[in-house]
């Protein structure tokens, strides 16, 4: 197996507060990932730390980079669009993300753009929640790397586009390149996931394989999510 993210003894405090503690987490390239937890469990937070946006002690390496800046090559993240002016354009972020990095693909842009019915004309102030939502789609799928993180991607996205989104991620993601999807539309987003790793109690107390948790456990993935988060599974 080739780990494209590997992390260890990962711990992570705030205004002397435990926000993570004890994380271990290896994830194989060519897989679809959910990060799952309550809210305020860390989720944003690992994927900050992933990207080197936030610092924390341990060790985080992606496809054999550990220095932040070296992270940074092969990870996509948008940070909710942090840094942008609310009067800038979508074709103005775009032709940034195009400056910025290497690995970004015009085309692959044009035809997600496209699918989620983006209009590079639009300014980012005037977006809806879900429109903007699906610009941080475009954007973060549009650069070439081994690791994709999408924030709680579709929490503003009317059910119908959320469904054909979903749908339709992978075909958006390089073979070979594993997605961490975090989000709260858990029985959703099932149906794509190949693994699942939960945050809870400041660190990670499952990584499990989908296929496990239906075949084995005989759950489906919701239930079995609900039922750990609430401490009632026999998890072995
Ligand atoms: N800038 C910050 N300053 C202080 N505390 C923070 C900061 N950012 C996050 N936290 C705290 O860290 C914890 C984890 O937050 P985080 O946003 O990572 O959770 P989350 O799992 O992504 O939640 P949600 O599902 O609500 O998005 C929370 O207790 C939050 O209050």
């Amino acid at each position: 197996m080739t780990a494209i993210l590997t992390i260890e003894s990962l711990k992570y405090n705030r205004n002397q507060r435990h926000i993570l503690h004890d994380v271990q987490l290896t994830l194989a390239g060519g897989k679809v990932v959910g990060l799952l937890g309550a809210n305020g469990a860390g989720k944003t937070t690992l994927m900050r730390l992933i990207t080197g946006s936030a610092k924390g002690s341990g060790a985080i390496t992606v496809s054999g980079s550990s220095t932040p800046v070296g992270r940074k090559q092969h990870v996509s993240f948008t940070d909710h669009l942090k840094g942008f002016a609310p009067n800038q354009k979508i074709s103005r972020i775009e032709q940034f993300y195009d400056a910025v990095y290497p690995d970004f693909d015009s085309q692959r842009y044009q035809e997600l753009a496209q699918f989620l019915d983006l209009d590079g004309q639009q300014k980012l102030a005037a977006l809806s929640k879900g429109t903007r939502e699906k610009l941080i789609i475009a954007l973060t799928l549009s650069r070439q790397v081994d690791l994709y993180l999408l924030d709680e991607p579709f929490s503003g996205i009317d059910s119908m586009s959320r469904k054909k989104i979903i749908n339709s991620i992978i075909r958006w993601l390089p073979d070979t390149a594993t997605l961490l999807v975090s989000d709260h539309y858990v029985s959703e987003i099932a149906p794509i996931l190949d693994e699942i790793v939960v945050v809870k109690d400041q660190t990670i107390v499952v990584h499990e394989e989908t296929e496990t948790i239906r075949d084995q456990k005989h759950m489906d993935i919701e239930t079995y999510y609900e039922q750990l988060y609430e401490g009632g599974t026999d998890n072995d």
